[in-house]
């Protein structure tokens, strides 16, 4: 076999990619995998593993500020930033050396550079031409185009994980998870923070009761959240300051910033593979693939990730199993595996953490008989014992056959606890069920009887 002539060459090296490659090499198949930044992907070096260090420092902050005189003496507590920010590439900086030794090690061929097509089972990286019987794309997402004036004034989420110091005026454009996660980040080193979101909520995908609790709750954290506020320009105010323009119920506003950060969206990644000399199919929601994962034009071309266009949020639970599936269909006589999603939950990291899965309350009552169980948690004393102040939940019973149909979590171990409803649901476990399991006590998951 010639040295640029692999079973399957890998585009990326995010969870999708990874996956795919390993599974592949295991499979006794000669793989190639190609990187255009650091060996590690986004979700390890720039998505959840950082911004949850960041996080956890925001937490702290937080809990200890409220259980101050009661569980503890907590006086002058700071976030330190470039403590935290050594303290974060612990994480990361080893991943960019173990990985690419790991595929090393494994026998697989690596490449840096930007891959691009250069025919149905070809790619270019660095002028060097590969060739494959199955291609896989892995190239995950970018940072939506700031098309406005001044948009390049803004810094991305990768920027705002390297950052020093923080300064004391932070505007966040959007009010989806990157900016949320930051806002609450930020809030907590004693910056003033302005989050502006063209929608009339933050946090969509998330219970619309449950985000007005942990608004509330942020603007006593100095979290200052504008909605229904277009972002249509960025200034430069003569000093290092800028001024933000934006739009809200159709009065032109603007205030001033220190630091901007795009937290307005992300797209696939695609743009810069050349995939029409791929014969791939693509729009702007990334490649077409079928059921299988399979590119809809180019039977050797697999997607899955970010970049694949498949309806699913753009999370890493859902690239990774897209690619346990692409694996399965890459090398079979015809594909017949399909993902298996079954209800995917969803977290966002804010502080307190806010998590969803299933149907919200009006999808519910759309389709059935609903009963709604809701409350504000913030009394009970399993969270007064932990000092914190901000709790909630809504969880969505058919009245018919006492199935979960949603849950809607707010407030502490929400991300965790999330995950018990997770189980109920992919197993078809009722109310009842999860209202007669015994749980160890005291525990937030311990909370759940109570909830059903
Ligand atoms: C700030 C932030 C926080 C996040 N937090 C969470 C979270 O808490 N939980 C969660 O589930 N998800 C989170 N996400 C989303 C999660 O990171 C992604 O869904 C996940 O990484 C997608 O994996 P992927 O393999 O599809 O792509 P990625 O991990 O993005 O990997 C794609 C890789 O392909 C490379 N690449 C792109 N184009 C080319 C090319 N032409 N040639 C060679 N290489 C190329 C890129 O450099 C990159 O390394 C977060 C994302 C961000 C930005
Ligand atoms: N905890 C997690 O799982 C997590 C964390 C971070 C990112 N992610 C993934 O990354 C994706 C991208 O995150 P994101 O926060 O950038 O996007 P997002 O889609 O969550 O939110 C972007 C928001 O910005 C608003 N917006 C766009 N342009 C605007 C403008 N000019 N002015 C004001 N508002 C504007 C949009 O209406 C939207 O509500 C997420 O959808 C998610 O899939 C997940």
């Amino acid at each position: 076999m010639s040295a640029t002539h692999f079973d399957v060459i890998v585009i990326g090296t995010g969870p999708a990619a990874s996956t795919v490659a390993e599974n592949a090499n295991e499979d006794g198949r000669r793989v190639a995998i190609v990187e255009a930044r650091e060996f590690g992907g986004t979700c390890a070096l720039r998505g959840c593993n950082p911004k949850k260090v960041y996080v956890n420092a925001a937490d702290l902050i937080d809990r200890s500020r409220a259980a101050n005189g009661k569980l503890i003496d907590a006086e002058r507590l700071a976030i330190n930033w470039p403590q935290l920010l050594s303290f974060k590439r612990e994480f990361t900086d080893p991943v960019v050396e173990k990985s690419e030794r790991s595929y090393l090690k494994k026998g697989m061929a690596t490449f840096h550079g930007q891959a691009s097509f250069d025919g149905p089972d070809a790619i270019l990286v660095n002028n060097v031409r590969l060739t494959a019987d199955r291609l896989f794309i892995g190239s995950g997402a970018r940072p939506r185009p700031l098309d406005i004036p001044g948009g390049e004034r803004a810094i991305h989420s990768d920027a705002f994980l390297e950052l020093a110091e923080i300064p004391s005026r932070v505007v966040f454009i959007g009010g989806g998870y990157i900016s949320m996660e930051f806002a609450c980040v930020v809030a907590r080193s004693g910056s003033e923070v302005t989050v502006l979101q063209q929608e009339e909520h933050v946090l969509s995908p998330f219970d619309a009761d449950l985000v007005s609790q942990l608004v509330e709750y942020s603007a006593r954290h100095g979290i200052n959240i504008h909605t229904s506020s277009q972002v249509n320009a960025i200034e430069s105010s003569g000093d290092a300051a800028m001024k933000v323009r934006y739009e809200q119920s159709g009065e032109e506003k603007w205030g001033e910033a220190d630091l901007v950060v795009h937290g307005a969206g992300r797209i696939p990644n695609v743009c810069d593979l050349n995939l029409k000399a791929g014969e791939i199919e693509y729009s702007d929601r990334g490649i077409t693939v079928d059921e299988f994962m399979r590119s809809v034009s180019n039977p050797r071309v697999y997607a899955a990730g970010d970049c694949a266009d498949t309806g699913k949020p753009m999370l890493t639970p859902t690239a990774n199993e897209e690619a346990r599936i692409v694996a399965k269909n890459l090398f079979a006589e015809s594909p017949s595996r399909r993902p298996d999603y079954g209800v995917i939950p969803q977290v966002a990291f804010t502080v307190p953490a806010i998590a969803a899965i299933g149907l919200s309350e009006s999808e519910a009552k759309r389709s059935f008989d609903v009963d709604v169980r809701h409350a504000d948690t913030s009394g009970w004393n399993s969270v007064r014992k932990s000092c914190q102040e901000c709790s909630g939940y809504k969880v969505l019973v058919d009245k018919q056959t006492d199935r979960i149909l949603g849950a809607h979590l707010l407030g502490p171990s929400a991300e965790e606890t999330i995950n018990l409803f997770a189980l109920a649901m992919k197993h078809d476990l009722t109310a009842t069920d999860l209202k007669s399991t015994l749980f160890a006590f005291p525990t937030f998951a311990s909370d759940v009887r109570q909830m059903v």
